[in-house]
């Protein structure tokens, strides 16, 4: 890659800005691709994201774009940061000109229907593209705002992991790099569910007793899931497991967690979702995570019960006196003791 050469940052929301933002402040100069050319005219002649980073000047070397096409030709290194609904749509028809070049997915989701993680999406699309993802407890806004922060690149590609660090570290952005891209990615995109949890327990003035079992026990069923798929469980003890968990299960900046809030004030899913009018990916990743736990049978009350109350008209009452009459369980039950240490 060229120092010259632009970096590529694809999505014009708050996350894609923030990368943006730290790209730039690195001294490199970045194409932040978005679809809606009223709001790349709007972001370059305001220079900041008035819809979704307002307040936080964008850096000089971000050039917001809308030709696809020429910013996939012209970069070598591309950062996504699209919903994962709109990931595969945007950038299958682009498949071709994707070979070779290091893609790093920043999307924390999973694909309705094929339970495909983001970079398995680009995988099957561009079998030939070098592949990472970056993850951890990283909200847009406190990035933006230079609030110290550490992320986690992990791909088994070692240069694609340096190249990453070397474009993004900076003295308030710390990146580790990890080998095991199928655990960070999956800790990334799990989490949300809990938050969507955690932010209905916190409107509902439920104690911090309760936050402390809900998250230790958010990150026990996680790791169950991780390991029936083949992952990592250390993995979740790092940054994009633990670490990610807790932040957004913590933060009302989380827009999962404010999901979760709007829903204990009373409002419908539906209301939620409109009223926030950003990405909550958890809310997707909620019913393809409670189909794919029932079929392969592995133990979830947690994602159980919010699915029975979102989706199957439990009330709230009902699942917390089913999950509080569970039998007895171990505390510690979900990483095998051999094998992974
Ligand atoms: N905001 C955050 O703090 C973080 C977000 N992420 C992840 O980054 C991903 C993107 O989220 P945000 O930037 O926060 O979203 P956002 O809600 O701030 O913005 C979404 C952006 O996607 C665009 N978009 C929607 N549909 C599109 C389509 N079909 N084609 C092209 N663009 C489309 C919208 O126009 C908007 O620019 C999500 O998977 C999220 O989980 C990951 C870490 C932190
Ligand atoms: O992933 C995030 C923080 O690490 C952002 O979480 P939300 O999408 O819930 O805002």
């Amino acid at each position: 890659m060229s120092e010259q050469q632009p970096i590529a940052v694809l999505g014009g929301g708050s996350f894609g800005t923030a990368v943006a933002n730290l790209l730039g402040e690195n001294g490199h100069r970045v194409w932040q691709w978005m679809r809606d050319p009223v709001q790349a005219e709007a972001m370059r002649t305001r220079r900041e994201n008035p819809r979704y980073l307002k307040g936080v000047p964008l850096h000089p070397l971000v050039e917001p774009v809308t030709d696809l096409a020429q910013v996939l030709a012209g970069t070598e290194l591309l950062f996504v940061a699209l919903p994962s609904s709109a990931l595969r749509t945007v950038l299958a028809p682009h498949a071709p000109v994707l070979a070779g070049k290091m893609l790093v997915s920043l999307t924390k989701g999973i694909e309705a229907g094929t339970f495909k993680l983001m970079s398995e999406i680009l995988e099957e699309i561009v079998p030939q593209a070098r592949l990472g993802v970056i993850s951890g407890p990283n909200l847009a806004r406190e990035i933006a705002e230079h609030e110290l922060t550490a992320t986690v690149v992990a791909s088994a590609d070692e240069a694609l992991c340096s190249a990453v660090q070397h474009a993004l570290h900076g003295r308030r952005f710390r990146v580790y790099a990890s080998s095991d891209r199928f655990g960070v990615e999956l800790g990334g995109a799990l989490k949300n569910v809990y938050a969507i949890i955690a932010g209905l327990a916190a409107a509902l003035n439920m104690g911090e007793n309760t936050r402390s079992m809900l998250i230790t026990r958010a990150l026990a069923e996680m790791t169950r899931f991780a390991v029936s798929q083949g992952a990592n469980p250390m993995t979740f003890l790092g940054l994009a497991g633990v670490g990610d968990l807790i932040v957004t299960c913590s933060s009302p900046k989380s827009r999962n967690y404010q999901v979760g809030f709007a829903l204990g004030q009373g409002l419908s899913l539906d209301e939620a979702v409109t009223r926030l009018g950003e990405v909550a990916e958890g809310v997707n990743t909620l019913k393809v995570l409670k189909a794919r736990a029932a079929q392969l049978s592995v133990y979830m009350p947690l994602v159980a019960g919010l699915h029975a109350i979102l989706f199957e008209g439990r009330t709230l009452e009902q699942v917390i006196e089913l999950l509080m009459a569970g039998e007895p369980k171990t505390d510690v039950d979900f990483i095998p003791t051999t094998g992974f240490i």
